[in-house]
């Protein structure tokens, strides 16, 4: 099925700019309509149902004429914004099937491990260039070899929608295409430490999506892991983009909410999906961000 992300949504709601946070978005849809196939017990992410591309969403906000308009964006800091409520339920359903897919063998959904010998709580699984410490491969090189799966056109086109929603005070949509998802399982003690998102060749924007738990996302400076740094509650359905002057900023996840994700989406824990654009075109390359 060809990706269909826009076509069919109101321009209105599409490029609404407010720079004030409103109340949050509720989906016209209902919060509490069960999924397709029923709740999926923990992981969530690693079995469960199937879906096609994430189509458009013409049903998350209320009408604009309602004057209740979208709560996005919101800039954290020179090029990088939050965009609270930006995937709709259908949306969300189906980056989740998604998700389950990539998480079954081969590559599956491993623990990461650091050349200290440490593990990263948080597991993954990355189509498009496998992710390990600190560098990218087309195999998963510190798994089972599988080569990586196919990083497919829709989320491409769902990584620059969400730069364009960023508005004017945003960072620019790229001209070349998105290649990476690095797909992130958090239970309910996982946590990622602050680093930066330093092995890719591109300095275009990085575009993070947040399904189930609601986590504690620490946004920081280029120059250090420490302070100056924003907390920002992450919710299912938000996007968070950073690029720019921010690009290159430390960050990380230092708590999850356990038993916060909506219980129509059928997901215990949390998954975020880090959207990124290698541009090593064919090659791999060390890298030198550090995680913890
Ligand atoms: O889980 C998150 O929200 C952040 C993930 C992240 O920073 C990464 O995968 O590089
Ligand atoms: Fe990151």
């Amino acid at each position: 099925m060809a990706p269909t992300v826009s076509p069919g949504v109101p321009t209105t709601l599409r490029t609404g700019w407010v720079s004030v946070a409103r109340g949050r978005v509720v989906p016209a849809d209902g919060a509490r309509e069960e999924p397709p196939g029923g709740g999926v017990p923990s992981p969530g992410c690693v079995s469960g149902g199937d879906a096609g591309p994430v189509g458009p969403h013409d049903t998350l906000f209320d009408p604009p004429d309602a004057g209740d308009g979208p709560d996005w964006p919101v800039t954290v800091a020179p090029g990088a914004v939050h965009l609270p409520g930006w995937l709709d339920t259908d949306r969300q359903r189906r980056l989740l099937a998604a998700c389950r897919r990539w998480a079954r063998p081969p590559a599956g959904l491993p623990t990461v491990r650091t050349p200290r010998g440490g593990t990263m709580s948080a597991r993954q699984v990355c189509p498009g260039w496998h992710w390990s410490p600190y560098r990218y491969s087309r195999h998963v090189v510190d798994g089972d070899g599988a080569p990586v799966k196919s990083f497919p056109p829709w989320l491409d086109a769902l990584a620059r929608e969400a730069v364009a929603d960023c508005g004017p005070e945003g960072p620019a949509v790229p001209a070349d295409a998105y290649d990476i998802a690095l797909v992130n399982f958090y239970d309910a003690d996982a946590r990622m430490g602050m680093h930066r998102d330093a092995e890719e060749r591109s300095d275009a924007p990085v575009v993070s999506l947040s399904l189930g738990d609601t986590c504690v996302f620490r946004f920081g400076n280029p120059e250090n892991r420490g302070r100056p740094h924003t907390d920002v509650e992450l919710r299912s359905g938000d996007a968070f983009v950073f690029g720019g002057p921010s690009r290159a900023a430390y960050h990380g996840v230092p708590r999850v909410r356990p038993g916060t994700a909506p219980a129509w989406l059928g997901l215990t824990g949390r998954l975020n999906i880090t959207l990124r654009m290698s541009g090593l075109e064919g090659r791999a390359r060390p890298g030198g961000g550090r995680r913890g």
